[in-house]
């Protein structure tokens, strides 16, 4: 009798059933199993399959474990079936735990007692892993006897990105299989492993490039019989070497350093140390233990939050109804670049690494061949980096504007000037072919002012990429009141062929990220002013778990970037005295930066900055004797009495500022949503990840309190627009606090423009 092919259900299974019997059975049970999302077939007369339904990714909700359970107790019952294959459907093995049940009550049977069922199993059972096995899809893995993966599947432990540790066995089994240091290694950095090093370090005992369900269906077949005693994980002893406590004590070092306060790592070496100190059994218990702890922790919130938030980004809406799933990205074959400075050489060999045609432009002979040579040397870098093969005869070099005739978008990256670029929005409206995207990289600028220049302002968008623009995740697409939907829908397209987060974002001065740097910048110079040391700002805010306090970003990143901007604004008024230093229309100003930049000191570049390095380009901060100096004499210039400020309120002050901006931003509908504003920070600005990101925090933190404290300053720095609470949340305290996800309901819909 042949097999029977059942598709088309809710969720488009296939059920294979192997005989009329089953058929009817099927019949019958179609509801149960439509419910149950693990599907059981019989193959080959004596292989029992169980196929994990739950797409995307077939992540282990209660469904499915329940699935799981039940058909592994058929397999077991049925006396025609010897050994046991696991699968997932369309090629995913498992993405592991439904983070989506984490804040729910759980239900079904606990993952567990399900693996522990699949271990004990007398029949041999194969984990045929193609696609993805992370978290607790690798933790079942690992509770199989035998694992055969697809080439290009990936494997590992991610739950440390997600704020938990492998509370499956995970911190328990891996080490017995691979041994402490590589155990460690993937379980504190939750990287994912490709197939062929699972195969070397022994995560995995076969890799096909075919079908890895019927190779493990085979492999199956060849065990079926077999003693599985030495296949069971978890009797292993945990591989012992003298330097064991060594290896730990530097794991811990090694989180502690580059967790930058976040539990989970640290947490994650504590639990795999029960391997090698606790028997089996107890050291589940300790997993169980610790990884409670983690699971009602808000970093552990925070990070679930985020990871929703970044794949949320993508469904991007605009204030006057255009939508990522209404709007038609146009292919793009053939890109331009304009000017080769730092920014746009990132932007070339990220558009080239994308695979697309690059034709890159600088008008100046040498700085042409100095830029040739730079992407050169980032392409062969990066290409030895990511084993990929090199993208340099992508890309077409020019001196000449002309050149980019015919591509089909542009990307201009000169310096940040209005009336340079403008001069350039004209000239490539008269030579590129109509139809072409004309972006521009700036930082904060107008976009519609660029867009008057052209013959076609809808095809005008703001492409803000981050330094380096070949490394950073994060692009700001920014869409004037004038872009089209198919010109913002092909930016963020674009953004992701190049491997990065796009946000969509509304036109305002400095967007989203660069905007609510301005209020958090102006405190941190007026706690300067009122006493404090650019290195007790910075600490307290590296404390918190920014990557680098604010001082030290502005020495990065160079003060006569800002000092450029503000004397634009006409804000920098050199040598004014009195009063009126620090006023500026009618607001408080700290001319700070603008000293510092008087005196030729620019941060690394020049080696002097807020703090001193030891050569112009040095990357090493240390205090500057002669900053503190300047800054006594600074405030006694002022008559400005220095006080102790507390951790508390130089903390307070810069995020709350900064949170303001966040609230004002989704008011003005600037950002779509907190998520758009949490993402852009987490990932442009150094926010730390484990903190959800400013508007989440604030959240956490609870809107009442935030703004209770932002009116406490207001009422303390009356002349300080940035710590003026703003309406959105006010309206959201007063309408108790609703949880993030509801923000959106409470934001006021601005009058469409696009
Ligand atoms: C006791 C428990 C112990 C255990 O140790 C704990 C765990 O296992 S913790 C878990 C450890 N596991 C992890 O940390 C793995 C987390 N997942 C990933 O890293 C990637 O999703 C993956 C690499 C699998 C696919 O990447 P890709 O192909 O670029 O696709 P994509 O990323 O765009 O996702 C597509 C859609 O699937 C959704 N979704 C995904 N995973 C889950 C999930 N587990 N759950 C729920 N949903 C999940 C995702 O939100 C998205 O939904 P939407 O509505 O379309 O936006």
């Amino acid at each position: 009798m042949g097999a029977a092919v059942h598709s088309g259900n809710r969720r488009g299974t296939k059920i294979v059933v192997k005989d009329d019997a089953e058929e009817k059975k099927f019949n019958n049970n179609t509801k149960d199993l439509l419910d149950i999302m693990a599907f059981y077939s019989r193959v080959s007369g004596s292989v029992g399959v169980i196929t994990l339904q739950n797409p995307p990714v077939n992540a282990l909700s209660a469904a499915v474990r329940q699935g799981i359970v039940d058909t592994m107790h058929r397999a077991l019952s049925e006396p025609e079936v010897k050994s046991v294959v696991i699968c997932g459907q369309n090629g995913k093995f498992c993405g592991g735990a439904d983070i989506r049940e984490f804040r729910a009550n759980m239900r079904g049977p606990p993952l567990v007692p399900m693996i522990h069922l699949i271990e004990a199993a007398e029949k041999p059972v194969v984990a045929a892993i193609e696609g993805v096995a992370l978290g607790g899809g690798l933790e079942l893995a690992l509770g199989c006897h035998y694992r055969i993966a697809h080439s290009k599947a990936r494997l590992g432990l991610p739950e440390v990105t997600l704020g938990l540790l492998p509370g499956a066995g995970g911190t328990q089994r891996l080490p017995r299989l691979i041994g402490v240091p590589a155990a460690l290694e993937l379980i504190t950095t939750g990287r994912h492993a490709t197939a062929a090093e699972a195969l070397q370090l022994g995560i995995v005992d076969e890799v096909t490039d075919h079908s890895a369900v019927d190779a493990a269906v085979k492999f199956a077949q060849s065990v079926a019989g077999k003693s599985l005693d030495a296949r069971r994980i978890s009797t292993y002893p945990c591989p012992r070497s003298p330097d064991l406590a060594e290896i730990f004590e530097k794991a811990m070092q090694e989180v502690r350093r580059s967790a930058r306060g976040a539990i989970a790592p640290v947490t994650c070496v504590q639990a795999v140390h029960a391997s090698v100190t606790l028997p089996y059994a107890k050291g589940m218990e300790r997993e169980r233990e610790l990884f409670s702890t983690l699971f009602t922790s808000g970093q552990a919130h925070a990070l679930q939050y985020y990871f929703f938030a970044q794949r949320a980004v993508s469904r991007w809406s605009t204030p006057s109804g255009a939508r990522w799933d209404t709007s038609k990205p146009r292919p793009v074959h053939k890109a331009a670049v304009i000017g080769l400075g730092t920014m746009g050489r990132g932007i070339t060999v990220s558009l080239a690494q994308a695979g697309l045609s690059v034709v890159a432009v600088e008008t100046q002979e040498k700085q042409l061949l100095e830029a040739k040579q730079a992407v050169s040397g980032m392409l062969e870098r990066s290409a030895k980096r990511r084993g990929a093969p090199l993208a340099h005869d992508k890309i077409k070099y020019s001196c000449s504007i002309q050149a980019v005739a015919d591509v089909d978008l542009v990307i201009e990256a000169v310096f940040e000037d209005m009336a340079l670029k403008k001069t350039i929005f004209q000239q490539l409206s008269g030579i590129c072919k109509p139809g072409t995207f004309l972006c521009t990289n700036t930082s904060g600028l107008d976009i519609d002012e660029l867009a008057s220049q052209t013959q076609s302002p809808e095809l005008v968008v703001g492409m803000h990429f981050f330094a380096p623009a070949h490394v950073m995740k994060l692009l700001e697409v920014v869409y004037g009141p004038r872009s089209s939907p198919e010109a913002l829908a092909t930016a963020m397209e674009m953004g992701k062929k190049m491997g990065k987060v796009s946000v969509a974002v509304g036109n305002c001065r400095g967007f989203v990220g660069n905007r609510m740097l301005k209020p958090y910048l102006e405190q941190a110079f007026f706690l300067l002013e009122e006493g404090a040391t650019p290195e007790q700002v910075d600490q307290v805010l590296e404390e918190f778990g920014f990557a680098m306090g604010v001082f030290k970003v502005s020495d990065l990143s160079g003060l006569d970037v800002g000092w450029k901007v503000r004397k634009a604004d006409g804000l920098v008024v050199p040598g004014s005295t009195g009063k009126s230093a620090r006023i500026r229309g009618g607001s408080r100003y700290s001319p700070l930066g603008d000293l510092l930049c008087e005196q030729g000191r620019f941060g690394q570049k020049t080696g002097r900055g807020w703090y001193q390095y030891d050569k112009p380009g040095g990357r090493v901060a240390k205090p500057d004797p002669w900053l503190h100096g300047f800054l006594e004499e600074y405030r006694a210039r002022h008559g400005l009495v220095a006080r102790r400020i507390d951790h508390q309120e130089m903390l307070e002050r810069c995020l709350y500022a900064l949170i303001n901006e966040g609230f004002q931003i989704l008011q003005d509908g600037i950002a779509a949503g907190p998520e758009d504003i949490d993402v852009i920070y987490v990932l442009g600005y150094g926010w730390p990840r484990h903190r959800g990101g400013p508007m989440f925090y604030a959240g956490l933190v609870g809107l009442d309190k935030v703004l209770e404290r932002l009116e406490h300053y207001h009422q303390v720095y009356p002349n300080v627009s940035g710590l003026k609470p703003c309406s959105l949340i006010r309206k959201l305290a007063a309408s108790s606090s609703p949880p993030i996800h509801r923000w959106r309901e409470f934001i006021q819909k601005p009058r469409s423009q696009l």
